[in-house]
């Protein structure tokens, strides 16, 4: 059975993460949190409530990256970037899903990717994956008569903005119509904008409360509308997604892989 470490192993994910590694009957070799957490030190089942697992969490990456086959890391763009620095010098394979990386960011993630198996997705659960499939041919069959918005909701502590997940679906749209989504994607209307243009996808965001995650791209045409929508009641199919991705990419070739590879849906 592979040895899974997780990084962020306090946090919402990381928790989840820890439940869904041991209920799919992996081992939990090593958790690491940033120096300073309070949580440093304390039994990692304990903290994510599936009693003890004598797995201390630790902040020292080097000894955690080690023991593993695969590091699972949802943390931030910058702690991923690290991590998988790392994970190529000690040539182990990677699971991220953290978001909010810049193109800057994505591009030196693929460069550090290049000498081991990495999976880097911005959301693991099946649904989704799903959608970005379907997306892909509704935008195509519509073509450029419907107008594209895109609403994520998310809850009011999440950090990036919008979603890695609405991002994706952007991108997903904007590849199937021909445009590019950093150059049509329009994060901010306000005063007199003016009108919508032909091209633009709108990029919408809502926070607050405990929100999981949810996200509608809207196509929208002349006396009709499509809605595609993914609602997440619980963050267990993205932790389980995170265990599938991590036991498909060990021993796989070197490169960056995504869920979509991880599924079979390309
Ligand atoms: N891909 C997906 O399916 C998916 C699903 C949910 C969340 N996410 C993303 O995962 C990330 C984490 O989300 P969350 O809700 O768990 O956040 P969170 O803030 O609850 O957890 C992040 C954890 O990382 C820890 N951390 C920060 N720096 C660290 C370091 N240097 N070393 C080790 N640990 C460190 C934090 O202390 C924290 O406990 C976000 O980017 C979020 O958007 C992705
Ligand atoms: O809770 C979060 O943060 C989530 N982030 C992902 C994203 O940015 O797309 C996926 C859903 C939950």
């Amino acid at each position: 059975m592979i040895k899974i470490a997780v990084c962020g192993a306090a946090g919402r994910m990381g928790q989840r993460i820890i439940v869904a590694a041991v209920e799919a009957g992996c081992t939990i070799s090593g958790a690491l949190e940033r120096p300073g957490h309070p949580q440093v030190g304390q039994d990692a089942g304990l903290i994510a409530g599936v009693g003890s697992l004598g797995v201390a969490i630790s902040d020292d990456l080097n000894k955690v990256v080690e023991g593993c086959d695969v590091l699972i890391d949802f943390t931030t763009p910058k702690v991923s970037l690290k991590n998988l620095e790392i994970c190529g010098l000690k040539k182990k394979a990677i699971v991220i899903g953290s978001t909010g990386f810049t193109p800057e960011e994505r591009a030196l993630a693929a460069e550090l990717a290049k000498d081991i198996p990495a999976v880097l997705a911005p959301n693991m659960s099946v649904g989704v994956n799903v959608c970005f499939k379907v997306l892909k041919d509704v935008a195509k069959t519509l073509g450029d008569d419907f107008d594209v918005e895109i609403v994520e909701l998310h809850h009011n502590k999440k950090k990036d903005s919008p979603s890695g997940t609405a991002v994706r679906m952007g991108e997903v749209v904007a590849e199937a119509l021909g445009r590019d989504y950093n150059q049509v994607a329009n994060y901010h209307r306000e005063g007199i904008c003016g009108e919508r243009t032909k091209e633009e996808i709108g990029m919408q965001t809502v926070r607050g409360g405990d929100i999981i995650g949810e996200h509608t791209v809207y196509f929208i045409g002349q006396g009709e509308r499509i809605e595609i929508s993914h609602r997440a009641m619980t963050r267990d199919m993205f932790s389980r997604g995170s265990v599938r991705a991590a036991k498909w990419i060990v021993g796989k070739a070197p490169g960056l892989y995504d869920m979509q590879d991880v599924l079979g849906l390309k």
